[in-house]
């Protein structure tokens, strides 16, 4: 076992260099080594903030070579199948960001693929980079559930804002697939269950949208146990990121994701009235920023220590089965059951829902 896990990053744009800033100032037992990026101009500029990492344009290259002994993929979804089974054939452990890749099928042949390693290797070398299971509150909500002491969990209330989309394609598939994505994780995470159904419906869409995108969305997953998670998705809200999160259960309910009270102020108004109020973080950077140092401080920890924790090949696929399950759901209106295979087994028509240990 060495003590300096040697990364390479994979895509340089806004989640990519963040994350090599978090490897290459505050992540212990890591180094930062290689970038990645087809934009070989911004993944030099990356590269030249710090000492010692060199770029390159060719991410297979990049999985390949034999001074990086892990992976952080921050490319778009499209292309994480072959990048992760890049990983998976070279044996080295790879954050994946989310979402696994872009539908069901492409994360089950992953799920696959990470099975024959798991079978050779003992261990998955996969992580997806869900990282709300890493933030303080999402991880206290979770704990205060599974305590018991609220009793049965029977409703979740998610809200999810953006201010803006990050470029003019981001569709109303994309709000789907790459936004709504996080809840669906969530709300496995939290009531410890697969999502078995999701119905995903269009209010009348704000003016801020790009034509024809439906934004906001309303979506209603229905849990394996009976229970309900509503969520509103709004990623052109103008504002700034709001994430919250309410849990309601048989003898009380929890809120997490509320401005806290530090971050309100009394201020003076453009007309000199006073006022009251604090700033909403302008997006998830902001927002997730300890529950992002923390998962890729376990990732690292886990990956030294030859083992694999955090949400798992499984979990990306279970949430991207739920997505695609949405992306139907969203042209026709309709409530639409979700497709999953059995853990076990791999084959359809899933009996169990829990995957193996
Ligand atoms: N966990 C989170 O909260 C979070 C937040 C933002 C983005 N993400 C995820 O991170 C990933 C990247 O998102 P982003 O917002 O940084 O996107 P981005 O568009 O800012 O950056 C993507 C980068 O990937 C590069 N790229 C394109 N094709 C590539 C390829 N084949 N190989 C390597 N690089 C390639 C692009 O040139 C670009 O620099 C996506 O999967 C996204 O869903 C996660
Ligand atoms: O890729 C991003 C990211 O996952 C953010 O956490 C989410 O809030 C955005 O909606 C999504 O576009």
């Amino acid at each position: 076992m060495t003590d300096v896990l040697r990364i390479g990053v994979v895509g340089v744009g806004i989640m990519g260099a963040d994350h090599a800033e978090r490897l290459a100032r505050r992540t212990a037992g890591a180094r930062l080594v290689a970038v990645a990026d087809p934009d070989e101009v911004r993944a030099k500029e990356l590269a030249g903030r710090f000492d010692g990492v060199r770029s390159g344009g060719d991410a297979l290259e990049l999985i390949a070579a034999e001074d990086v002994d892990a992976v952080i993929l921050a490319s778009p979804g499209s292309v994480h199948e072959e990048q992760v089974l890049a990983c998976l054939a070279a044996g080295k452990p790879v954050l994946c960001e989310k979402p696994l890749t872009m539908d069901s099928e492409s994360s089950l042949r992953l799920v696959q693929a990470d099975r024959e390693v798991r079978g050779r290797l003992g261990r998955s070398l996969v992580q997806v980079g869900f990282m709300r299971r890493f933030d303080p509150e999402y991880s206290q909500l979770r704990s205060v559930l599974a305590g018991g002491t609220l009793g049965r969990t029977l409703l979740l209330h998610n809200v999810h804002r953006n201010a803006s989309v990050p470029h003019a394609d981001f569709r109303s598939e994309m709000i789907v697939r790459d936004s709504l994505v996080h809840e669906i994780d969530v709300a496995r995470f939290l009531f410890g269950e697969e999502v078995v159904a999701i119905q995903v419906m269009s209010p009348a869409p704000t003016t801020h949208a790009s034509p024809g995108v439906v934004d906001p969305q309303v979506a209603i997953f229905t849990m394996a146990g009976g229970g309900l998670v509503t969520n509103e998705v709004f990623v052109n809200s103008q504002v700034g990121y709001e994430v919250r999160c309410e849990a309601v259960a048989e003898r009380g309910s929890v809120v997490i994701g509320r401005p806290s009270a530090g971050l309100y102020s009394a201020t003076l108004a453009a007309d000199g009235s006073g006022q009251w109020g604090g700033t909403v973080p302008a997006d998830y950077r902001t927002r997730f920023a300890t529950a992002y140092d923390l998962e890729v401080q376990s990732w690292v920890d886990s990956a030294l220590r030859g083992e694999s924790v955090g949400p798992s090949v499984w979990d990306g696929y279970a949430a991207t089965a739920v997505s695609s399950a949405g992306m139907t759901s969203l042209a026709t209106g309709e409530r639409v059951t979700v497709d999953l295979v059995d853990p076990l087994t791999l084959s359809p028509n899933a009996s169990s829902t829990k995957e193996p240990s």
